[in-house]
């Protein structure tokens, strides 16, 4: 099969379209005052023995984009799941410090788990869809966790396979599975299918780093579309994409944040030595 990507023409329709995406996010206002949906404060995760995080304190806006950028092993995936404590499921994970969204301590051992999943949403690295047809992936926790009608649901699924601009290309085929999309598609349905139960924030671990450039792109258009909405986290190792798309990038290293501020001031004028040599790339 040809290599499409190694053909000239589709290079040069790649780079221009990363060219347009970056200018079309450059320019975004960032909005200073933004209130915080998530603050952490004063957090320390321990894997058993190992301390993963130490003593991380910061605030992720309401709707905006924010990066959390670092090393391979800086903490950054962990940082996420503390966010919906998913490590509750692994004996021997512990976090403590607070973590408050919208006023609620999410690390209180009251916390009602199965309401701040759905408060919460994730979508991974690699697209996850459930063996079962488009339509089902997104309906999926719907008839899990409402009482809604048959009606109410079609009508959700829709809006939110349009929300993760996959609709048009899946309108014509809901029952085909979801397995039967391409690498992107799968992606976005993924997206369709955390949006479907109305998160109030996503998180995003690295989710275009399994995707080509076409697919990464139309994903960042999506994750933009979608800050109008939702308080977004996003894990990524990609500076170019932090840049594009995230008003504010959070910058980490053995486990500690090292700076924390807009996405443009990092990049440009980083106040630490460290953040200088790792978005300059001087080591990874
Ligand atoms: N399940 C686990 N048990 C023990 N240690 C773990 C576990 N998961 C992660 N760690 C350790 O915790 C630290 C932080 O890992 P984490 O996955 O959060 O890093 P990361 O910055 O997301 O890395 P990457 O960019 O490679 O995904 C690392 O030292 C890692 O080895």
């Amino acid at each position: 099969m040809t290599d499409l990507l190694t053909t000239d023409a589709t290079r040069a329709k790649i780079e221009a379209l990363s060219a347009r995406a970056a200018a079309d996010f450059a320019d975004e206002p960032i909005m200073e005052t933004a209130t915080p949906r998530i603050e952490i404060r004063g957090l320390n995760f321990h894997y058993g023995k190992h301390q993963a995080l130490k003593n991380v304190s910061l605030d992720f806006p309401e709707k905006q984009v924010t990066a959390i950028i670092g090393p391979s092993g800086c903490g950054k995936s962990t940082l996420l799941r503390v966010l919906n404590r998913i490590y509750d499921l692994y004996p021997g994970h512990a976090a403590t410090g607070s973590v408050t969204i919208d006023g609620t301590n999410i690390l209180d051992p009251k916390t009602d788990l199965n309401r701040l999943r759905t408060k919460v949403g994730m979508v991974f690295q690699k697209p996850t869809p459930f063996p079962m047809s488009i339509y089902d992936n997104v309906a999926f926790a719907l008839r899990l966790n409402t009482n809604m009608s048959k009606a109410d649901i079609d009508n959700r699924v829709t809006a939110s396979l349009q929300k993760a601009a996959l609709w048009d290309e899946v309108k014509d085929k809901l029952t085909a599975s979801g397995l039967s999309l391409s690498g992107g598609q799968q992606q976005r349905l993924c997206i369709a299918r955390t949006i479907a139960t109305e998160p109030d924030v996503i998180l995003f671990d690295e989710p275009a780093s399994a995707l080509d450039p076409i697919s990464t792109k139309r994903v960042e258009e999506t994750i933009m579309e979608l800050r109008k909405d939702f308080t977004i986290v996003i894990v990524t190792h990609n500076m170019q994409q932090a840049q594009r798309i995230s008003a504010r990038t959070a910058f980490m290293y053995l486990g500690e944040l090292v700076e924390y501020g807009d996405t443009k001031q990092i990049f440009e004028r980083p106040h630490k030595e460290r953040t200088r040599d790792y978005v300059c790339g001087r080591f990874g």
